[in-house]
């Protein structure tokens, strides 16, 4: 069997970075980028469309199943088409994220979107953005890294980027729904929210991200150098 490409996943809870440090990575090494995350979104999108009850697993495992997406990297970020139709902006509102993570904890639902995820891996390597990447997606990663930060902190970040595209927020609201995003994905039954057991914590609290991406570019060239 063909040598697997190598993987370095990044973990962690909403708003610790994890997309803009994968998406610096990715170019540095010109590797290939899964933003997960991504994928679950747009099921919810999928179900809110076709009317599907976010409380129904098996409706929702059939349509994870037949998900008719593509995304395609542009030079504004990635392009994603959801039944031929550009869903990229609504994808990102917390609305969504919140939906996501409701259906993301139906394990049949997960089982379904395993392969998906799977079939990114591909030469000359991938960068693996989400909450289970290092556990049970890509558990023979290169290099694991679990990205961290304050739930405060987090919700500061999503305040600036919200208001910086014109949004009225209000930072309350915002940290609470952080939190209860936090709490479904760190005690859901499976696949939850926990660094695998190989992988390196950083806690970008108090870190710039141009500290964040050091850091872990250098722990990521280190480790794959040693694993040659
Ligand atoms: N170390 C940092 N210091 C300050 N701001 C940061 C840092 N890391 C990321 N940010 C900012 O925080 C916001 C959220 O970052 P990002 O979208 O990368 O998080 P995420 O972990 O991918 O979240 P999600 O899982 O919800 O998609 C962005 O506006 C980003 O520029
Ligand atoms: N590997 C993953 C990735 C994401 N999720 C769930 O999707 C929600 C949205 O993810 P974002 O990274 O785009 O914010 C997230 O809250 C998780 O519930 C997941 O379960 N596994």
């Amino acid at each position: 069997m063909a040598d697997l490409a190598p993987v370095i996943t990044i973990d962690g809870p909403s708003g610790a970075g994890k997309g803009t440090v994968c998406q610096r990575l990715a170019q540095q090494f010109g590797w290939h980028l899964l933003d997960s995350g991504a994928i679950y979104r747009v099921l919810a999108l999928a179900a809110l469309h076709h009317e599907v009850d976010l409380g129904n697993e098996e409706a929702l495992m059939a349509l994870a199943s037949h998900l008719d997406v593509q995304f395609s990297p542009t030079p504004e970020g990635v392009r994603v088409v959801l039944e031929g139709e550009v869903v990229s902006d609504q994808l990102r509102t917390e609305q969504t994220g919140n939906a996501a993570s409701k259906v993301a904890a139906y394990p049949r639902v997960r089982e379904a979107l395993l392969r998906r995820q799977r079939a990114f891996r591909n030469t000359p390597g991938l960068i693996a953005d989400g909450r289970d990447m290092g556990t049970v997606v890509f558990p023979d990663a290169q290099v694991k890294i679990f990205l961290d930060a304050s739930a405060e902190e987090r919700a500061n970040r999503r305040c600036k980027q919200l208001q910086a595209k014109g949004f009225d927020v209000n930072f309350g609201h915002l940290l609470a729904e952080i939190k209860e995003r936090d709490d479904r994905d760190r005690n859901r039954p499976v696949a939850p929210l926990k660094p695998a057991d190989d992988a390196l914590v950083v806690d970008s609290t108090q870190m710039s991200i141009d500290e964040v991406v050091e850091r872990i570019l250098s722990y990521a060239e280190m480790t794959l150098r040693a694993g040659r």
